[in-house]
C-alpha cells in the first residue's frame, strides 16, 4: 500500500510539474463533483421529509439545490477531464523523454543486453501510454476520498452500525490488490514472450526482411510462430485475467451482502417510526453510492497500483543503466604514445562465454591499424570496447598510460568517429543523416558536402532529386537508397567529425566494390596521416579486403577472441603464419 501511496504522490508531482494552473483546476473539479454526490443524497432526504410534511418552501428551495447539486455530479467531472487529459499527454511525453534519456544515458551498452531490462522497458513501453488512466484514477481517488468522508458521517448520524458499511469494503480491496498483484506478474512474465511475438510480427510486415521472406518462403513459417508465441501471450494473460475476476467478485458479493443489511435496518427502524422516510431515501441513495464508490475504489486502486509500479519500474531502469563509477577526468586533446590493451578479456553480459582473452596490444598513436580475422572472431567486440561501450572483463584499455574508464565517457566520445558495420539507416534529410555526425556544424552545406566527398559518395548525392534536402528512406516522399549507398552515407557521417582522436570504422564497406573501398580508404588515410601528426590520431580499420588491410601501418590478426598475430603486411605475409593463410586463402578466392 505504502508503494500505492508513494506512487501516488509522484503522480501528483509529475503532473504539478507538468502545469500547475491545471492540476489545481482538474483538483479543482473533482473534488467539487465528488462532494456533490453524497450532498445530493442528503438533500433527496430532507426534501422527501419536507414533501411529507408538506412544506413547498422548504421543497422548492431543496429541489433547486438539488438541481445545482446534480449538475455539479454530472458535469464536473468532464470540466476535470479537459484539464487532466491535457497533463496525462504532457506527461507520457515527459516519460517517453526519461525513457529515451535512461536508454541512452549509461556510458557502455551493457545493459541492453539483460534479458531483465530488456523486460522492464518493454512493459514500460507499454504502461506509459497508461498514465492518462493512472491520474485520472489519482484525482478522482481525491475526489472519493472526500465524498466517502462525507457518507460516512451522513451514516453514522443515521445508526452507528452503518459505520460497518464503508469497512465491508474491505475485504474488496484487499482482494482487488490480490488480483492487480496476479494480472500484474503475468504481464512481467510473458513479456519475453511478447517480445518474441512483436520481433516476429516486425519481421513478417516490415520491408527489411521481405525479401528474404519470400526467397526462403519463410511466411508461413514465421507467421506460425508468430500466432505460437500471442496464443501462449494470451492464454497465460487471461488465466491470470480469469482469476483476479474471481477475487475480485468475491470481495464485491460481500460488500453487496453488507448493502442489504444496511438498508433493511434502517428500513425497519421507518416501519417502527423511529425514522422519517427521508431517513430511509438518504441511506438508500447513500448505500447505492457506497456501492459505487467501492467499484470505483477498486478499479482506481488498480490503476493507482499500476502507476506505482510504472514508478517502481523506472526506478529499476535507472538503478540497471547507472554505471559504477563513471570516470572524470577529461578526454586528451591529442595521443602520445597510443592506444594500450593490456590483459584484454570479455565476456558478453548474461553470457558466461569469453569471447575475447588475454588480449595485449599498442595501437601506436598517428597509426593505421587494420584488425582481420574470421567471422565471430571477435573484431567488432574489440572495436565496441574501445569506444568505451562495454568495459572488459578483465585488464585494462590504457589511453597514454591513463585507463580508459576514469575518462569523462561524455570526453571520450567526443573525440571518437565510428562507423559501425550494422550502421543505422536514418530516414531523415540527407545533411541531417551526415551531419548527425558533427553536430556543431548544425549541418551547414560544406562540412556534410566534404564528408560525403571524403566518404566517396558524391555519387550518391548526385541522384538525390533536392539534393541535401532529400529525405532519405521509403518513408513518405523519401528516395530509397541502395545497402552500399546507405553505407557510404554512414561513412560519411562517420567522416563528418573533424579529427577524432580514434576514427573505427568497422567493415563499413562490404558493399562497395573493392577498388571503390581502397580508393576511400587510401584517400582517407592521406588526409588522416596529416592531421595525426599534430593530434596523434588512430584509423582502426576492419576488413576482409586485404587489397585496404595492406596499407595499414599495423595488422592485427584475431582468432577465437586472442591476437595471434601483429605486424605489417609485409613482414606479415612472409611468413607462414595465420595471416600469410589469409592472404593465401583470399587471393584464391579472388584469383
Ligand atoms: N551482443 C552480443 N551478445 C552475446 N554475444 C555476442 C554479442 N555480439 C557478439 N557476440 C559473440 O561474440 C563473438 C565475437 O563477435 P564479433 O561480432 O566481435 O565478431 P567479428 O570478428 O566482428 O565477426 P564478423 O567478422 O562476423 O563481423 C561471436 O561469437 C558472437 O557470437
Amino acid at each position: 500500500m505504502s508503494a500505492t501511496f508513494a506512487g501516488s504522490w509522484r503522480m501528483l508531482a509529475t503532473a504539478w510539474r507538468m502545469h500547475r494552473g491545471k492540476t489545481v483546476t482538474a483538483i479543482f473539479f473533482v473534488v467539487a463533483g465528488a462532494s456533490a454526490a453524497p450532498l445530493l443524497a442528503l438533500v433527496l432526504g430532507s426534501m422527501t421529509d419536507a414533501v411529507v410534511a408538506g412544506n413547498t418552501r422548504v421543497v422548492l428551495l431543496a429541489g433547486l439545490l438539488a438541481g445545482v447539486l446534480a449538475f455539479a455530479t454530472v458535469t464536473f467531472g468532464h470540466f476535470a477531464h479537459l484539464a487532466y487529459v491535457e497533463l496525462a499527454e504532457q506527461a507520457e511525453l515527459d516519460f517517453d523523454e526519461q525513457l529515451i534519456t535512461l536508454s541512452n544515458g549509461s556510458v557502455g551498452i551493457a545493459h541492453h543486453e539483460h534479458a531483465a531490462t530488456s523486460d522492464t522497458v518493454t512493459v514500460l513501453q507499454r504502461e506509459i501510454r497508461q498514465f492518462g488512466r493512472g491520474l485520472e484514477a489519482l484525482l478522482n481517488g481525491l475526489g472519493l476520498a472526500i465524498a466517502v468522508g462525507i457518507t460516512v458521517v451522513l451514516l453514522v448520524r443515521m445508526h452507528p452500525l452503518l459505520l460497518l458499511l464503508p469497512l465491508a469494503a474491505v475485504p474488496s480491496l484487499y482482494l482487488s490488490r490480490r488480483a492487480e498483484y496476479l494480472v500484474d506478474k503475468a504481464k512481467t512474465d510473458t513479456a519475453e514472450t511478447t517480445r518474441t511475438a512483436l520481433h516476429l510480427f516486425n519481421l513478417t510486415t516490415q520491408l527489411p526482411s521481405a525479401s528474404e521472406l519470400r526467397v526462403f518462403g519463410l511466411a508461413d513459417e514465421l507467421r506460425r510462430r508468430h500466432a505460437g508465441h500471442w496464443s501462449d501471450v494470451t492464454a497465460r494473460l487471461f488465466r491470470a485475467d480469469l482469476r483476479a475476476v474471481v477475487l475480485r467478485t468475491a470481495g464485491q458479493v460481500t460488500f453487496a451482502l453488507a448493502y442489504v443489511g444496511s438498508v433493511l435496518l434502517l428500513v425497519r427502524a421507518a416501519v417502527d417510526g423511529r425514522r422519517g422516510v427521508g431517513d430511509v431515501i438518504l441511506v438508500v441513495v447513500l448505500a447505492a453510492q457506497i456501492n459505487q464508490q467501492v467499484t470505483a475504489t477498486v478499479t482506481l486502486l488498480r490503476d493507482l497500483q499500476r502507476m506505482a509500479a510504472l514508478y517502481g519500474r523506472m526506478a529499476q531502469l535507472r538503478a540497471a543503466v547507472r554505471d559504477a563509477d563513471p570516470g572524470d577526468l577529461p578526454a586528451p586533446d591529442r595521443l602520445r604514445h597510443g592506444i594500450a590493451l593490456q590483459d584484454v578479456s570479455f565476456s558478453y553480459p548474461g553470457t558466461g562465454r569469453t569471447v575475447l582473452r588475454d588480449v595485449t596490444v599498442t595501437l601506436p598513436a598517428g597509426s593505421t591499424v587494420a584488425v582481420v580475422g574470421e567471422n565471430g572472431a571477435g573484431k567488432s567486440t574489440l572495436v565496441k570496447l574501445l569506444c568505451g561501450l562495454y568495459r572488459p572483463s578483465g585488464g585494462r584499455i590504457l589511453l597514454d598510460h591513463e585507463d580508459l574508464h576514469r575518462l569523462r565517457p561524455d570526453g571520450w566520445r567526443e573525440r571518437i568517429s565510428v562507423a559501425f558495420q550494422d550502421a543505422v539507416r536514418y530516414e531523415f534529410r540527407t545533411r541531417h543523416a551526415v551531419g548527425i555526425g558533427d553536430l556543431d556544424s548544425g549541418f551547414a552545406d560544406q562540412p556534410v558536402r566534404d564528408a560525403l566527398r571524403l566518404a566517396r559518395a558524391d555519387d550518391v548525392l548526385r541522384q538525390l532529386p533536392d539534393g541535401l534536402d532529400t529525405v532519405l528512406g521509403k518513408g513518405g516522399s523519401g528516395a530509397e537508397l541502395s545497402g552500399g549507398q546507405w553505407q557510404k552515407v554512414a561513412l560519411a557521417r562517420a567522416l563528418a567529425r573533424p579529427a577524432p582522436l580514434l576514427l573505427v570504422l568497422d567493415e563499413p564497406t562490404t558493399a562497395m566494390d573493392p577498388e571503390a573501398e581502397l580508393a576511400m580508404f587510401e584517400h582517407y588515410a592521406e588526409q588522416a596521416s596529416r592531421v595525426s601528426q599534430e593530434t596523434g590520431a588512430i584509423t582502426l580499420l576492419v576488413s576482409h579486403r586485404f587489397s585496404t588491410v595492406r596499407t595499414a601501418d599495423l595488422i592485427i590478426v584475431v582468432r577465437d577472441g586472442r591476437v595471434v598475430e601483429t605486424g605489417d603486411h609485409a613482414t606479415l605475409s612472409a611468413g607462414s603464419g595465420p595471416y600469410a593463410e589469409l592472404v593465401a586463402i583470399n587471393a584464391w578466392a579472388y584469383r
